[in-house]
């Protein structure tokens, strides 16, 4: 009698490592043809990463749609992550809740998620209904102040999303544009990006959009930093040479306390923020034409004990597309 063989993953590995792709991808469609959900997802992830196959959002939504259809738990969470996100089609607030609250039933981690949520007020389109009050620390350059912007829960859940993905920071260098390790940064971090942006998360995201006074699509991935102590990050400004599509805003959520050091400093105009869990700073790094303003250099002093979490939100000054270019944080 005949029996059905499914490909093993690693058998599948194995080619690729072999350099035998078109089988590897043959044999995984013939996996996936027969409902198999590790090929579903396999398949769904090669389309999101673009180098196997070619970058395909909508074709990696249906497939991920069939590998939670078919019962794989974290291709349930990256399609709603890609729903409330709008990869691959427009963004969908109602639609991500709702397979939130199917995925809660049998998945813990969905149900913590969906809990927080019920704590946030939100309108139909994941966007807060109030804001905490605005303290203005400077009006020119504008530094602005969000006392209790972030619950302890909603910053433990960043923290706890990012930790797994912390690695030795990187900035973009001046002369050639790319990402490299660099002492101005010595803090290790992690990018929250698109298949990562939980509803959570996104709903964090719209509610930095809204205290910016930006659209939530101007945002860069939210960027999770981690300074143990000596860590720092050097006076700098956060606007990036060679663009035409600046950081006009940066958005800092300091994710806890506990810590001794790690102030945020503007030394140009005096003024140096002690960080509190919870709390959100909002400036400008451009002038009124819109080129970098130097007013607004500023660092993140040492850490001289614990550790100081932030999650900063650098903010275009038009649309930014997550999934250009080669190099995406899924
Ligand atoms: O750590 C800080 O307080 C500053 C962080 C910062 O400058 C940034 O993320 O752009
Ligand atoms: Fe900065």
């Amino acid at each position: 009698m005949m029996t059905k063989v499914e490909p093993h993953p690693a058998h599948i590995d194995r080619l690729l490592e072999a350099g035998r792709t078109g089988e590897a991808i043959a044999a995984t469609e013939r996996a996936a043809a027969s409902g198999d959900k590790e090929a579903l997802f396999r398949l769904a992830l090669w389309h999101l990463i673009g180098e196997i196959l070619p970058r395909d959002l909508a074709r990696a939504r249906q497939l991920l749609r069939k590998a939670r259809e078919a019962g794989h738990v974290e291709a349930a969470h990256m399609e709603i992550a890609l729903t409330v996100t709008g990869s691959g089609a427009q963004a969908d607030w109602s639609t991500g809740c709702m397979l939130l609250q199917k995925l809660s039933s049998i998945d813990a981690a969905a149900a913590h998620q969906a809990q927080l949520l019920t704590a946030m007020r939100l309108d139909a389109f994941g966007v807060p209904k109030t804001l905490p009050k605005a303290e203005v620390l400077s009006a020119s350059p504008r530094v602005t102040l969000f006392r209790d912007f972030l619950t302890e829960a909603e910053c433990a859940h960043i923290a706890a999303t990012s930790a797994p993905l912390l690695e030795p920071s990187l900035v973009v260098d001046p002369a050639s544009g790319r990402q490299m390790p660099h002492p101005i940064r010595t803090s290790d971090g992690a990018l929250i990006g698109p298949t990562r942006e939980d509803p959570v998360i996104r709903a964090i995201n719209l509610r930095i959009a809204a205290i910016s006074q930006t659209d939530v699509a101007q945002g860069e991935a939210l960027t999770i930093l981690r300074y143990r102590p000596g860590q720092q990050y050097r006076l700098h400004l956060d606007t990036l040479p060679h663009t035409r599509n600046q950081r006009v805003k940066t958005v800092l959520v300091y994710l806890n306390g506990g810590f001794a050091g790690g102030e945020t400093q503007f030394p140009s105009i005096g003024l140096t923020v002690a960080p509190r869990g919870g709390d959100a700073l909002v400036f400008d790094n451009v002038t009124e034409d819109g080129r970098p303003d130097v007013r607004t250099k500023h660092a993140g002093l040492p850490v001289r004990a614990g550790a100081k979490w932030l999650a900063t939100r650098w903010i275009r000054a038009r649309s930014f597309d997550p999934w250009r270019g080669p190099e995406v944080p899924l």
